[in-house]
């Protein structure tokens, strides 16, 4: 039996011309989420690195602990926290004040920025390819491209873009810095020279931005913000607010609330960096879970390198079988787009040898 909520309309993801249901919106049932928003472990949940003191300069001995430190975590877990990363919290709370504006916005007006058949980026409400399983979102997607924000801005809010393009193109450089930074990390880490990861950083034509609103939901124990995925990026760095829904699927799988902290970001590795490192760092399963009151803001920057970079585990790292065929990314990204939707990390198979 339909239940009375299930029958409630949902504007706030309903496009003009497609006026949805709280059951359009349910999952099946073996992804309906038993964990909630708000349930977290009592102890730390996945590892915190500070980098109060390497960002002045980053030689000696904390170094060398802290990028070990990095390398550990990204082996174990596939994601860490951040904090003292060196971003200014202005830059984060200004993006949060003009994204929420944003979303706030009349549908009609955001759809001016709605994705187009032909590239699967821009505004959207819900997204119509997903079918069945419709997350329980609204999203901007956009490539690190100062003009494709300029586009965005300039379709949705006209002559008043420049507060919305300037936050958004101050954000992206400050966190394609931090991205930088961290590769660096790892690299050492992983006993490799510093730039090989970053050498492949130069061009900005493939690293995305996807930003997803979750509005508050009546029926959080069947929905999903985003249903579990792998990122098939390179490195994803994620604002999440003081909300807190994302969670991430343990090797027991089992699920696990990640705990929001102020002025932190936080970092997974992807597909890409998973293969390119022959399975030595993860890259883990996660979602977003929502909840009945607050609706929740979370910024996801994947970084990904130049179109032609050839995906090959270095020899250092091939300490065991290899376990993908060399790839370039761009081949990735346009099975990506094919794909359209991945559950888990179905995407990377087709490199996997002996598979
Ligand atoms: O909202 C979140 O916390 C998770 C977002 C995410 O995993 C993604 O956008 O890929
Ligand atoms: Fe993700």
């Amino acid at each position: 039996m339909v239940s009375r909520i299930e029958e409630e309309s949902v504007d706030a993801l309903s496009s003009l011309d497609q006026k949805l249901h709280v059951k359009n919106f349910i999952w099946c049932e073996k992804e309906w989420p038993s964990l909630s928003f708000d349930e977290f472990e009592d102890e730390e949940d996945v590892p915190v690195i500070s980098l109060h003191e390497i960002l002045e300069s980053k030689k000696g001995d904390t170094y060398e602990k802290l990028c070990q430190l990095m390398v550990t975590a990204s082996a174990t877990w596939g994601f860490f926290k951040l904090v003292n990363h060196g971003v200014a919290s202005e830059i984060t709370k200004n993006i949060k004040l003009r994204l929420h504006e944003f979303f706030d916005l009349p549908m009609e007006q955001k759809l001016k920025g709605g994705r187009s058949a032909s590239l699967p980026l821009g505004y959207s409400a819900t997204n119509p390819d997903y079918g069945e399983n419709l997350p329980w979102a609204e999203i901007i997607q956009l490539l690190q491209s100062p003009q494709q924000t300029l586009g965005l801005a300039k379709n949705v809010l006209g002559d008043q873009h420049q507060p919305f393009s300037d936050a958004m193109s101050e954000y992206m450089d400050a966190l394609d810095k931090l991205g930088m930074i961290i590769f660096e990390m790892l690299a050492h880490g992983l006993g490799l020279p510093d730039d090989f990861f970053t050498k492949h950083f130069t061009e900005k034509d493939s690293t995305m931005i996807r930003i997803n609103r979750y509005p508050p939901c009546p029926l959080p124990e069947k929905c999903l913000g985003l249903g579990s995925h792998s990122d098939p990026h390179t490195l994803t760095i994620l604002f999440q607010d003081e909300v807190g829904g994302l969670q991430v699927l343990q090797n027991d799988n089992q699920w696990i609330g990640i705990r929001p902290v102020p002025n932190s970001f936080i970092i997974n590795i992807g597909d890409t960096l998973e293969a390119w490192t022959n399975g030595r760092l993860r890259s883990v399963v996660h979602r977003a879970v929502v909840n009945k009151e607050k609706r929740r803001l979370s910024i996801a920057y994947f970084m990904s390198p130049a179109c032609s970079t050839v995906i090959e585990s270095p020899p250092q790292l091939i300490t065991h079988d290899k376990l993908y065929v060399p790839f370039t990314w761009g081949d990735f990204r346009n099975q990506l787009l094919i794909q359209k939707r991945v559950s888990g990390k179905t995407a990377l198979n087709r490199y996997r040898l002996n598979y």
